[in-house]
Formats: structure tokens, sequence, C-alpha cells
């Protein structure tokens, strides 16, 4: 049953009631604030939440997903494929144009015929017949309708890509053709133009051509791309003939000399182009930390996001998202610090190089701006657990360690755990150095570096940096997640690094 949230919710929409919705699958939870206000507390938010558990440690990702795969089998490994898919879109073919005749004139009709000869008023209102015109006086002919386009769009309701390999190719519609009846006349009207198609994505879809150039960064909602233009819609032509067509080019430029003309009435075809979708979750801080630490735990403990919780690894297969409230400390700025934080399926040695969930989850770290290591205490060696941790950030992108982060030394409720709280604290924060001024740039902050992208920065005089040799921990913090100890002190920790990453941002030219 899997587990995935939202990435952004709607502030608007936060906190006012409670609702759930149960779809197999997915539950969505919006909970009541009063009681929280009422008792002076921070107030969490909402967050959208669906779960899946695996007892097994589940494999990493291999290749590219099938195409088009059962639903079955998406509900069995949704986290493989959640945040990756490839489509093909088609953009509608132009409409096409049609191939005129004039009309016959009315005082030749008139002529011939003695009862109108001399039907004075009937003659001059067919002379009057008037014809849109083109700015250079010439008849407007009608064309046929545009193509609809096709855009790609970040949808706050959309929450992942897995319904790209259900249905993997999308087509937008066509132009409409001239209604010709075949003679030009006043009413002609052109095409109908081919409506967009508007194709929503979650919010952090990276929209780019398969193999090819990032075509969009859809990291906001609302945000837009089009990415394969409708066909433009085909000329009308008329027909005349030889002995007239002198004069009716008086008319209009579009006059057909031969039937290889009539291509021209053909609308244009709309382009075609594979995409690739890639989702990186939105989130300003991250959850880390190997399986069963209490990652989940923390994120329920302060948003309301109700991820699965269980005492065996890998609960988490996929990204869930919490919304954390204002610090109430800012009086009435206290809403600009609102903040996401993604819970990050548990990571184990080689997750860099794709074992358990590995890769597939390290790359959702990119856009998050504080990272929080979660660190069970009362496990066997807690400071080897958190260096396997940073080494595996450090062996993915090494520029995710230059981040701020705090260190969460969780479950200091058992007797094991609390009784080495000062030491694995002082151990922990000794590992790393001074920080440097210029460890929160601005490429970190925005996660916009390439994710392998190691930098010279990265590097020290004769080989790589070691953990050492990047910043330390902004706070070490004893806390229960389980059991609410230590719950402010934790909270105050990650708003102060989450307010120092604000402040130089600010300073930033
Ligand atoms: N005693 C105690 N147990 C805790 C605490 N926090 C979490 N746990 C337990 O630890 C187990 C794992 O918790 P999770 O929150 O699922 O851990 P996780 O890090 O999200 O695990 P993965 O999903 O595998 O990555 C659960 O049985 C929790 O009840 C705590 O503060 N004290």
């Amino acid at each position: 049953m899997p587990l995935l949230l939202h990435p952004r919710f709607p502030f608007s929409h936060a906190a006012t009631s409670l609702r759930a919705v149960d779809s197999g699958t997915r539950a969505l939870c919006l909970l009541g604030s009063s009681q929280h206000a009422a008792a002076g507390k921070q107030t969490p938010i909402a967050v959208v939440c669906r779960a899946t558990r695996a007892r097994e440690a589940p494999s990493s990702s291999g290749p590219a997903p099938p195409k088009n795969l059962p639903a079955s089998a998406l509900a069995k490994e949704a986290h493989k494929y959640f945040d990756h898919a490839a489509v093909t879109v088609r953009a509608g073919d132009g409409g096409h144009g049609a191939v005129l005749a004039m009309p016959a004139s009315p005082s030749t009709d008139a002529s011939k015929s003695p009862r109108r000869r001399f039907d004075k008023s009937k003659r001059s209102a067919a002379k009057k017949v008037s014809y849109k015109r083109n700015y250079d006086g010439s008849v407007a002919l009608p064309m046929g309708g545009h193509g609809g386009d096709v855009v790609v769009y970040a949808d706050e309701v959309e929450e992942t890509l897995l319904r790209f390999h259900e249905k993997a190719r999308y087509c937008a519609k066509r132009g409409g053709n001239v209604g010709a009846t075949g003679t030009l006349s006043s009413r002609m009207h052109n095409g109908f133009a081919g409506e967009t198609l508007r194709i929503p994505v979650p919010v952090g879809t990276v929209v780019k051509r398969k193999k090819g150039a990032v075509l969009a960064d859809l990291a906001h909602p609302g945000d837009e791309v089009l990415v394969a233009r409708g066909g433009q819609g085909g000329i009308s032509l008329i027909d005349v003939p030889e002995y007239k067509r002198k004069k009716a080019m008086d008319l209009s430029p579009n006059i057909m000399r031969d039937s290889t003309d009539k291509v021209l009435i053909h609308g244009q075809p709309g382009e075609e182009i594979s995409l690739e979708l890639i989702l990186r979750v939105v989130a300003d801080v991250g959850l880390v930390g190997l399986p069963n630490a209490g990652k989940s735990t923390l994120l329920s403990a302060i948003t309301l996001a109700r991820p699965d919780i269980a005492d065996y690894p890998f609960t988490t297969l996929m990204p869930n998202l919490g919304r954390l409230g204002g610090d109430p400390a800012l009086g009435a700025l206290q809403f600009s610090s609102e903040a996401t934080l993604a819970d990050l399926p548990g990571l184990i040695e080689g997750a860099h190089l794709g074992k358990g969930l590995g890769r597939n989850f390290l790359r959702h770290l990119r856009r998050t701006r504080v990272i929080v290591h979660v660190v069970d205490a009362a496990a066997a060696d807690p400071v080897d657990d958190y260096k396997i941790v940073r080494e595996e950030l450090r062996m993915y992108n090494p520029q995710y360690l230059e981040r701020p982060y705090v260190v969460v030394l969780n479950k200091i409720d058992l007797p094991k755990a609390q009784d080495r709280l000062s030491s694995l604290a002082f151990e922990i924060s000794s590992i790393g150095c001074e920080e440097r001024d210029d460890n929160t740039s601005e490429g970190n902050l925005n996660g916009n570096t390439s994710e392998h992208n190691i930098s010279s920065e990265t590097k020290v005089e004769g080989g790589e940096k070691e953990l050492q040799d990047y910043p330390r921990p902004q706070a070490v913090v004893g806390a229960s997640v389980l059991k609410h100890i230590g719950i402010d002190e934790m909270l105050k920790e990650i708003r102060a690094a989450l307010r120092k990453c604000f402040d130089h941002r600010l300073r930033e030219p």
C-alpha cells in the first residue's frame, strides 16, 4: 500500500477541518488546529498522504520502467515509478483550407432572367455583397483552424507520475477545416482552432526532451511550458477560369494556378515530441537516516502528516511530505517561516549505488535547504550509523554536505540512549570543520546545482574531501519523537537552520 504525498498543499485550505478520504490506497488528512491554538502551540497545517509498506527491503530502481505497465504492477512497485516517466505528446494538425469558386455575377444572372430584369431592389442588394478584407484591401479568405498546442503545467492536485505509465501518449485535437460550400461567400469563416491540451504534473516536475535538453523545471504551482506547437491551418484558394484570373487577382492574391497549388490548402502537421518527466520533491527540509531511525514518527510528531510507522525497515517507500507551521516567535511574520518537510525512505550503505531504495530518493534532497539527520540513539553504534548516512550523501552529491543540518538523536526515552546521550552528542558535533561563510551559497540553497557536478570547492588538495572537511552540524539535539520529549528544542534548531538560509539569501546580491 503505497505512501505518497502532495509536494505542496495550498495553505489557504489548511488547518480548518478534519477530512478523511479512503480510496483503497489513499488517505487525505486535514486536521483542525483549534486545539493547538488553544494550547498555545505552533499550528501544524496540512498534508495529503498515501502509504505503502513492504516487509522486504525493496530493490533499487533498475532500468527505465516499461511503458504501459498494468495498474497492478504499478500498485505493487509504485516506489520505482512514481517519480519518473516517459511520454510522447503530439500537437494537433492544422485544419484544411478550401478551394473556392467565385460566386456567379449577379448582373449576368439578372440579364438572363426576364423576371428579374426590372427588379432593381434585388439587384442592388446583390451588388452590395461585402467580404472581409485584409489590411491591404484584398479579400480575406478563410483559413483552416490552428491545431491544438500541448502544454505541461504544475498542478497541486497531482501527486505522482504514476498515471503516465498507464498512458504514455497524448494527442491534442486538430484544427477544424474551413466550412466550405465550394463558393466564396461573405459568411464563410475560419476553421475552429484545436483546443490546447493541458497535461497536469506534480509541482516539482522537471520536463526534458528524451535524452535531450531540459525544457522546464515546474517548481511552482501554475508553472507551465509549451512542449508541442499545433500545426498552422491551410489557406483557401480561389479557383477561376484562366481568362478571369487577372481580374480575380485584384480581389485576392490566393488564386489557384494549377492543381499543385492545392497542397497549400492542407493544414500543417502538429509537432510531436518525446519527453522525460522527472519529479523532484519540493521541500525545505529533508529528513534522512537509516531505516527505523524514526523519521516518519518525527514527521508525524511535528506536522499533520500521517505516514506509515512500523518497527521494520523500509516502511516508507516514497517520500512523505508534511507542513511545518510558522514560527510563533516571529509574531506577525510567522507565516513566512512555514516550511515543508520531506521524510525520505531509509538510506543504507551503498544507497548512492542504488542499494535499498538508493538513488531514487537521494535525488529528492536536491531541492531541500536544510537536512535533518535522524539517528537512533539506542542502536548498536549510532555514530557509525550517522557516518554511513553522511557518507552516502557525500558519495551521491558532495554539495548536500554543504547544506546546514541538524542531528536529532532519537529514542532517548529508552534507557540505553539516555545514558549515552551527552557522549554521543559530543562525538557527533565534533565531526566536521568550522563552517565557512559561503557554505550556503545560492546554488546549494536552491538545489540548482547539477547532481553529479562535483565542483572544485568540493575537492581539497590531494583528493576528495573527507566527512571531517565538511561543516559541523548546526545543532545536535536529543529527542524522543514517539514520547514527545525534546520536540520544542528540536523545532527551535530546525527553524534556526531554516532562518539562517533565509537570512543568507536576503544578503545575496
Ligand atoms: N522508543 C521509541 N521508539 C521510536 C521512537 N521513534 C520511533 N520509534 C519507533 O521506531 C520504529 C520505526 O519508526 P519509523 O518512524 O517508521 O522509522 P523510519 O526511520 O521512518 O523507518 P523507514 O520508513 O524504514 O525509513 C517504530 O516502531 C517507531 O514506533 C522514539 O522516540 N522512541
